[in-house]
């Protein structure tokens, strides 16, 4: 059972101790019965023996502690589990490559992480209920063969069968609950795309429509998917019922028929069966709910092993061997974009750029010749599949990237923009409102107690704050793509005639996508990526 080798492999709780009580609360369950039995029998004859009443009490008391520590348990256990596999997931989404995590697309891939635990945390309870109940199922077995062979016969035969039926339902419903969440994962991507693209909808409404359409083919084929499952679920609840009221008819209308010594006991055997009905719903609730969560598991770690695919994942970073750069150069670089299933696709190169301290670049060039991943080679982003990265006339090794990408703060044509200074929160609130003030953004927001307090600004606003914060960084090299592209003209002559001169004398190396050529006396080179 995956939910079980989960818990092992995340926790280091006991599995063993979960279900051994889950299994004492069983027991004790059935102990109660066999005491009521007991006790409704000696009332027949008589007085109960106060004996009877402790051991009841007793067994009551350990059947309530039993069941409420398992619980409790499993459920304090696979929590952890979750918590483990979520921090360890983060974790590895922030050391794969750059083009894994693109190639992965959005957040529709991560599903797993969120509907995936939900489905494993609730059917946690159905484990250990399911668990119980077995046991339960056993011992009131047992009991039945002690009170009557004859019905214990027709009792296992019936409920066997009942399992049996189960447990192949069990194979087909995994099999469509699988296709159900691939499908419900698509209906989430093409949701998620729906209001990022919700300006272009709102214009078109042949676009909307045929967007819609996708949309809705993806729900419909969910919901189909999911209520035949929940119907075969619901199928098995009914069969299970079936299976009882069979089984009493049997029992009670033509047992005795056949069976003479069998009447005086007629009363205890019905109490039984009565008695085993709620395990057996509970353990063919809990099928169901455990081939989700085989679903929900097998998700998650499909995950996982695609991040882990990416090499980068487990490569720790010693710190470069340098406090200073001398040099950089992209030596004959070719580099490949990945597909959805992490293949190879657009090959892109041989690139070449060299780069000294203090050096304004400017990078020029067509749509599509490849100067945003030419920027991204130079940070370390992608690293190259031939040629090489060299720093100070060094080849940089896979295990120097992640300190040689220090050395880069940038403002990329998609960059995020958080309203914390992650990573320099010592940073001065006098220094941010000098550069507020420079950017002309001083009366739009203000940073207080580590943050920005508005970041709600027009596109170019955005961009300008983005750059204050890789500036703030104070890193060697600044690196931006289109930055200007979306300025007026007057900030526009500002930033190439004052701010990257200023950022120059203070020994900034700056490396910009542009296509100002105005301005382009204010580089120290100019390349161009057309071929
Ligand atoms: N994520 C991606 N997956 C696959 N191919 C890509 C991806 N990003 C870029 N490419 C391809 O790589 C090539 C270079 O793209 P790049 O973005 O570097 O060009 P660019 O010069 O910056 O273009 P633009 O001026 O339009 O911003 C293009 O042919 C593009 O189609």
């Amino acid at each position: 059972m995956k939910i079980l080798n989960f818990m092992s492999q995340e926790t280091k709780v006991s599995k063993r101790r979960i279900l051994l009580l889950a299994g004492i609360s069983g027991v004790a369950n059935s102990m109660l019965l066999v005491i009521l039995n007991e006790a409704a029998t000696q009332l027949r004859d008589g007085d109960i023996e106060t004996q009877l009443f402790l051991q009841y009490l007793l067994t009551f008391l350990l059947f309530i502690f039993a069941q409420r520590t398992s619980q409790r348990e499993a459920v304090a256990a696979v929590e952890h589990a979750l918590q483990q596999v979520r921090i360890r997931l983060a974790d590895k989404v922030r050391r794969s490559e750059l083009r894994t995590i693109e190639a992965m697309g959005g957040i529709g891939s991560y599903s797993s992480l969120t509907q995936g635990a939900n489905t494993i945390t609730q059917s946690v309870m159905y484990l250990i209920v399911g668990v119980e109940s077995l046991l339960v199922l056993i011992f009131a077995s047992l009991y039945l063969l002690w009170l009557s062979p004859a019905s214990f016969i027709i009792g296992i035969t019936l409920i066997s069968i009942t399992i049996t039926i189960l447990v192949l339902h069990y194979q087909k419903t995994f099999h469509e609950l699988s296709l159900a969440a691939r499908k419900e994962g698509e209906f989430f991507e093409l949701f998620t795309s729906m209001l990022q693209g919700f300006k272009q909808l709102k214009l078109s409404r042949r676009k909307s429509d045929a967007v819609f359409a996708d949309i809705t083919a993806a729900a419909n084929e969910t919901s189909r998917l999911k209520s035949h499952s929940n119907i075969r679920l619901l199928e098995d609840i009914l069969l299970s019922n079936v299976a009882f009221y069979l089984l009493l008819l049997l029992i009670v209308f033509m047992l005795p028929t056949m069976v003479t010594v069998y009447e005086e006991k007629l009363f205890q055997v019905i109490a039984t069966i009565l008695f085993m009905m709620q395990p057996v719903y509970r353990i063919s609730a809990a099928f169901p709910n455990i081939s989700k969560t085989n679903v929900a598991i097998t998700g998650l770690y499909a995950l996982e092993e695609k991040l882990d695919s990416d090499q980068s994942v487990h490569q720790e970073s010693p710190p470069l061997p340098f406090t200073e750069f001398q040099s950089i150069a992209i030596n004959a670089v070719s580099f490949s974009y990945l597909d959805k299933q992490l293949n190879p696709v657009s090959q892109i190169g041989p690139l070449h750029l060299s780069l000294k301290p203090g050096e304004i670049i400017f990078i020029t060039g067509g749509n599509g010749s490849g100067k945003s991943t030419l920027l991204k080679i130079l940070a370390g982003l992608y690293k190259p599949e031939e040629g090489n990265l060299a720093l100070n006339d060094t080849p940089l090794k896979v295990s120097d990237y992640n300190a040689y990408r220090g050395m880069f703060s940038a403002v990329f044509s998609d960059f995020h923009l958080y309203s914390r200074l992650y990573g320099i929160e010592d940073c001065s609130e006098k220094v941010v409102l000098k550069w507020l003030t420079t950017m002309g953004l001083n009366h739009k927001t203000e940073f207080k107690n580590g943050q920005f307090t508005n970041t709600n600004l027009s596109t170019g606003e955005r961009k300008r704050l983005a750059f204050i914060v890789a500036v703030l960084q104070d890193c060697p090299i600044l690196i931006l793509d289109e930055f200007a592209a979306d300025q007026d003209p007057e900030f526009r002559e500002t930033f190439y005639k004052k701010i990257i001169p200023e950022l120059k004398t203070q020994g900034k190396t700056i490396v910009a996508v542009t296509h100002d050529e105005q301005y382009f006396d204010t580089a120290t080179r100019v390349i161009s990526t057309n071929v």
